[in-house]
């Protein structure tokens, strides 16, 4: 069963195609990879699935009208320089239940307290977003998705910059979301990793090259084709008009 229904979706910015006339399934309950070269529109895409950038053509369907999802920028893009304890920065994972003006109770306090002890931070409620390290501080953002409790969480290169013991223990935590039932849609650099732990993978080069079970995406050939596509494309082309949807999923 579908979770997202992508339907030959482009996505531009000042009319500079990113992603263009992409369709697809990300299945419910899975983990999908979306890989691709540098400038492939993994980003764009992630960023167009939670709302931040406007689709413009094609469609993006969701199976839960509600679309509650939680989504990881990327690290480089998240300004640490705020005075913000980590327990704050964990308390905004209950923002939809609470809204701007709700009180904290005693039981979110504890789910804050479990949530970094999930992470390996117990303890580290009282401390400064900004004395964290990176991968410190990555565990704290994923302990903040523990209390999103979300159907569908989106991680734009969540390792990056991050420890091999620290990477090795949020993809822990990947499986165990995927365990529960959610749908995992991860930007990720790391085939090993991608192979590892993710199910589908999108192989992205501004237009899908493959989307499928990882192992048959995840071709010399399919690589090798992306490769050579990044190698072609132009950054300031104008946005093209093609009415046929391309669908080039392996999947069944
Ligand atoms: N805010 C923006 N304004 C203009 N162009 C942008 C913007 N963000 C991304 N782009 C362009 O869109 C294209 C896709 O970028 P995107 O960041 O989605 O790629 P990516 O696959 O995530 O790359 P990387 O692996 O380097 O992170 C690139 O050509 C990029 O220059």
């Amino acid at each position: 069963m579908s979770a997202v229904t992508l339907e030959n979706v482009t996505l531009a910015y000042y009319r500079h195609p990113a992603v263009h006339h992409v369709s697809g399934q990300f299945r419910q309950g899975v983990t999908t990879a979306i890989v691709g070269p540098n400038g492939a529109g993994k980003s764009s895409l992630l960023k167009a699935l939670v709302g931040l950038l406007p689709v413009q053509h094609g469609s993006i369907r969701f199976a839960d009208p509600s679309r509650h999802m939680a989504y990881l920028p990327q690290l480089a893009n998240i300004d640490r320089s705020f005075p913000v304890s980590v327990r704050d920065v964990v308390l905004l994972g209950h923002w939809r239940k609470r809204g701007w003006f709700g009180g904290v109770s005693q039981a979110e306090r504890e789910q804050v307290e479990q949530a970094l002890a999930t992470v390996g931070l117990e303890g580290f409620g009282d401390r400064s977003i900004g004395s964290l390290s990176s991968g410190q501080f990555q565990r704290v953002l994923f302990s903040r998705i523990l209390l999103q409790d979300a159907p569908i969480i989106l991680l734009d290169e969540p390792f990056t910059g991050v420890d091999a013991r620290t990477t090795a223990d949020l993809l822990r935590l990947i499986q165990h979301w995927q365990h529960e039932g959610r749908t995992v849609i991860g930007v990720l650099h790391d085939f090993d990793q991608v192979r590892s732990h993710f199910m589908d993978t999108v192989l992205l080069a501004k237009e899908c090259i493959a989307w499928g079970p990882t192992h048959e995406v995840l071709t010399p050939a399919s690589l090798q084709r992306a490769n050579a596509m990044a190698e072609r494309w132009v950054d300031d082309a104008p946005v093209c008009h093609r009415d046929d949807p391309v669908n080039q999923s392996v999947a069944a």
